[in-house]
C-alpha cells in the first residue's frame, strides 16, 4: 500500500474576470519530495502559490493537504496547518536584527492571546523558551549566528534571501513553497541556497515546492518538475523526462520565437 500524497491538487481553475489564469490543473506532492513548478513568464506559477496559501479563491478545484480541503480557507489558517512560504519579495523588517525578524515569523505562526498569556504565564514562559531555541536552531542550520544582531536592513541581497528562508522556516512548516529563492542572485549565492534547500529535505524532512526560472538548479535538485503553460497542464515528471518532452520544448521555444 503506498502512502496518500501530502498534497492533492484537482481541476485548480482560476479566472480573472475572461482570463484564465489556472485551467484546470491537477497534481499530488508526495511527503519528502522536492517538487517544481516552472513555465514561461505568466503561465500561472505564482497564480498557484497565491490559491496554495489562500491569497487567492479559484472558482474550481480542490486542494487537500494531509487530506483537509484548503481550498477556501484563509491564508493565516493554512499557515496554521503547517504551510509556508518563502517571498520572492522579501517580506522582512528592515529595522530589526534577524533575531528578532526570525522570533516575529515563529509568533506568527504560532500566536498566543495575551490573555492566555497573562493566566498562563509559567506556560507562556516556557513557549517563549521553547521559540527562542527553535529560532536559534534556525540560526545556527542556516549557518548565519555572524549576522544574528544585524539589522535585516543592512545585509547584502544573498543574505536577505537567507533570512527569509528562515523566517518561513520558523513557521515550523510542513509545506514550504518556496517563490524563486534564487532570483536575482549570484553564482555563489545561488550554490549556497541550492544547498540549504537540499539540507531541509534531508535533514529537516520538509517538503517544498519551489517555483523557478534557474533551470539549471531546477534540473539539478527537483524531483519531480510541473511544467505549466498559459495556466495550462504541459508536462509533469523528472527532470530528464520533462527537459526532453517535445511539448515543453515548444512551449520555452514559443516564448523566445
Ligand atoms: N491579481 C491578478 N489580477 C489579474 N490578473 C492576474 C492577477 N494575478 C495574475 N494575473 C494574471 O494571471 C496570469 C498568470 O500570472 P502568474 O503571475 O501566476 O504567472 P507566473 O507564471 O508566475 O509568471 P512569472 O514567471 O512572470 O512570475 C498572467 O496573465 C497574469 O497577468
Amino acid at each position: 500500500m503506498t502512502a496518500a500524497p501530502l498534497l492533492e491538487v484537482d481541476d485548480l481553475t482560476l479566472r480573472f474576470g475572461g482570463m484564465t489564469a489556472i485551467d484546470q490543473v491537477g497534481f499530488t506532492v508526495d511527503d519528502g519530495e522536492l517538487f517544481a513548478i516552472i513555465g514561461p513568464n505568466g503561465a500561472g506559477k505564482t497564480s498557484i502559490f497565491n490559491c496554495l496559501s489562500g491569497v487567492y479563491r479559484p472558482q474550481q478545484g480542490r486542494i487537500r493537504f494531509r487530506g483537509e480541503e484548503l481550498l477556501g480557507q484563509r491564508p493565516d489558517h493554512i499557515a496554521r496547518r503547517g504551510v509556508a512560504r518563502m517571498f520572492q519579495n522579501i517580506e522582512l523588517f528592515d529595522n530589526l536584527s534577524v533575531l528578532d525578524n526570525l522570533m516575529l515569523g515563529r509568533h506568527q505562526h504560532l500566536n498566543y492571546g495575551t490573555l492566555s498569556a497573562l493566566v498562563y504565564a509559567g506556560r507562556a514562559k516556557r513557549a517563549e523558551i521553547e521559540n527562542r531555541r527553535a529560532v536559534e536552531d534556525i540560526i545556527d542550520f542556516l549557518e548565519i549566528e555572524a549576522i544574528r544582531r544585524s539589522l535585516v536592513g543592512m545585509l547584502p541581497y544573498g543574505l536577505k534571501k537567507r533570512v527569509e528562508l528562515g523566517r518561513a522556516l520558523a513557521m515550523a512548516p510542513q509545506l514550504l513553497l518556496l517563490d524563486e529563492p534564487v532570483a536575482g542572485m549570484n553564482v555563489e549565492e545561488t550554490e549556497d541556497m541550492a544547498r540549504f534547500i537540499l539540507d531541509i529535505r534531508t535533514e529537516l524532512g520538509i517538503t517544498m515546492i519551489m517555483v523557478e526560472h534557474d533551470m539549471g538548479l531546477v534540473m539539478d535538485i527537483a524531483d519531480r518538475v510541473l511544467v505549466l503553460d498559459f495556466g495550462q497542464w504541459i508536462s509533469l515528471g523528472p527532470p530528464s523526462a520533462v527537459q526532453n518532452d517535445p511539448a515543453v520544448i515548444k512551449a520555452y521555444l514559443g516564448e523566445t520565437a
